[in-house]
């Protein structure tokens, strides 16, 4: 591990961080972590895609040396605004990708969707460590990036609070001894919905999650299910585990976060309140700990926690991204990105929101089984399905 990570709380030099995606929920998060610990970290770059104020603020806050906005149209808004400062601004996808390679030793990965795939890999292929939250990236190019961590000696810290919570409890060095990974949904917030009133469901509905404060698109992914989803493709790379060996199961109060079955019937589990600054905290410190300014948990206060099985007729998603995991090759960068754009029109109200996993399955079907050998191969399958999706979109909308 790079840097003097036993001293990190106590005078030794800063561990120097790079945070890509610091408006968002994620980010924000990641960032009030570092300014309690203005002596620990020192902050290299920022990036954000749009919101100019928010890297601005976020750049100033923390003494960043670099601030990247992704849409090269708003790069005189952003020197603007850091005039003066000292900050280098730039703009484009390459001034994003150019954060992640400048010189941090440890990278969160918190940009939304399969756009933070070229960062990530940037920051994987200097041997950086990568707090990795953007799990679309796994889901649309995970054996890739898996290869590029092994070649470049990268660290890949989860940051999803279930997997996180796993790799707090996992035997990495005795992976065989693990039966299987058991990872909790909360259900999102029509878990008790009946299949026939999920059709009307509103976007405000949908974005509105029993548990947790998160962005739009991961919150509309949590009430399909397709959350659930990307995470069992998530798991299968983190943790080299086939999908017969990853469970899900329902937990509507998310306070187990996961937990994993031993072959000796142990089962382990990470509990806490629904706070994302634990998960990040975890990685921030790793391999030690830090003070992340969290509810203590109270169980005799919250009394029962329940677990049942999923729906996958009510909730079809999951269903979906499992076989997309079993079909393999281009199949869930199919599903990803289908489901990205279906997500971002749902969000728009172009569509309902059982047309979102109606749209991804017509995708898969549509561009059929493929093989993909390469990061330029991605790309191509994830244009095609995000044709074939906006098409469907077009048609419904119409
Ligand atoms: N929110 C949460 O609690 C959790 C999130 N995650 C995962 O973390 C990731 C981030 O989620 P969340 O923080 O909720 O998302 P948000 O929508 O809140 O934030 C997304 C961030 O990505 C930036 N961004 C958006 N599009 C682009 C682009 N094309 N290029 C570069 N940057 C872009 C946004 O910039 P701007 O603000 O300028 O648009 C923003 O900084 C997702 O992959 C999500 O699945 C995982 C577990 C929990
Ligand atoms: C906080 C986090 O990790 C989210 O991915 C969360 O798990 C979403 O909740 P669901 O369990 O409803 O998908
Ligand atoms: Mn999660």
């Amino acid at each position: 591990m790079p840097n003097n990570v036993e001293g990190l709380f106590r005078g030794a030099e800063p561990r120097r961080i790079a945070i890509l995606g610091v408006t968002g929920s994620v980010g924000a998060n990641t960032l009030d972590l570092v300014r309690r610990h203005p002596a620990a970290f020192q902050v290299e770059a920022v990036t954000a895609h749009n919101n100019v104020a928010g890297l601005a603020e976020a750049a100033r806050a923390v003494g960043a040396r670099f601030a990247a906005i992704g849409n090269p149209e708003r790069y005189v808004e952003l020197k603007e605004a850091l005039a003066g400062t000292g900050i280098e601004a730039a703009a484009g996808a390459s001034a994003v990708t150019e954060a992640a390679e400048r010189p941090a030793d440890w990278v969160m990965a918190a940009i939304v969707g399969a756009a933070g795939l070229e960062p990530s890999l940037a920051a994987i292929r200097r041997g950086a460590t990568l707090a990795l939250a953007n799990k679309e990236t796994l889901v649309c190019a995970g054996a890739l990036m898996m290869a590029e961590v092994k070649r470049h000696g990268a660290t890949v810290l989860p940051v999803d609070s279930e997997h996180n919570a796993i790799f707090q409890v996992i035997d990495f060095d005795h992976l065989d001894t693990v039966e299987r990974v058991i990872l909790t949904a909360s259900g999102g917030p029509f878990r008790t919905f009946a299949k026939a009133d999920l059709r009307a469901v509103t976007r405000e509905q949908a974005v509105a999650h029993p548990n947790w404060s998160m962005g739009a698109k991961i919150s509309v992914d949590s009430a399909t299910m397709m959350n659930k989803g990307l995470e069992f493709i998530e798991a299968h790379h983190l943790f080299g585990l086939p999908p017969s060996r990853i469970e899900v199961l329902v937990h509507p109060q998310s306070i187990v976060h996961s937990l994993v079955a031993y072959r000796d019937g142990s089962v382990l589990a990470q509990l806490g309140t629904p706070d994302m600054r634990t998960p990040i905290a975890h990685t921030l410190a790793w391999p030690t700990r830090m003070h992340a300014p969290v509810q203590p948990l109270d169980l005799a206060a919250i009394g029962q926690l329940s677990f049942e099985a999923p729906d996958e007729d009510r909730f079809p998603a999951l269903r979906l991204a499992r076989e997309a995991l079993q079909t393999a090759g281009a199949a869930p960068t199919i599903l990803n990105a289908a489901n990205e754009v279906a997500v971002g029109a749902f969000l728009e109200e172009r569509i309902g929101f059982l047309d979102i996993a109606g749209i991804v399955e017509a995708a898969l079907s549509e561009l059929g089984v493929q093989p993909v050998t390469s990061i330029e191969d991605i790309g191509i399958v994830d244009a095609a399905a995000r044709d074939a999706a906006g098409r469907r979109v077009e048609r419904i909308s119409a």
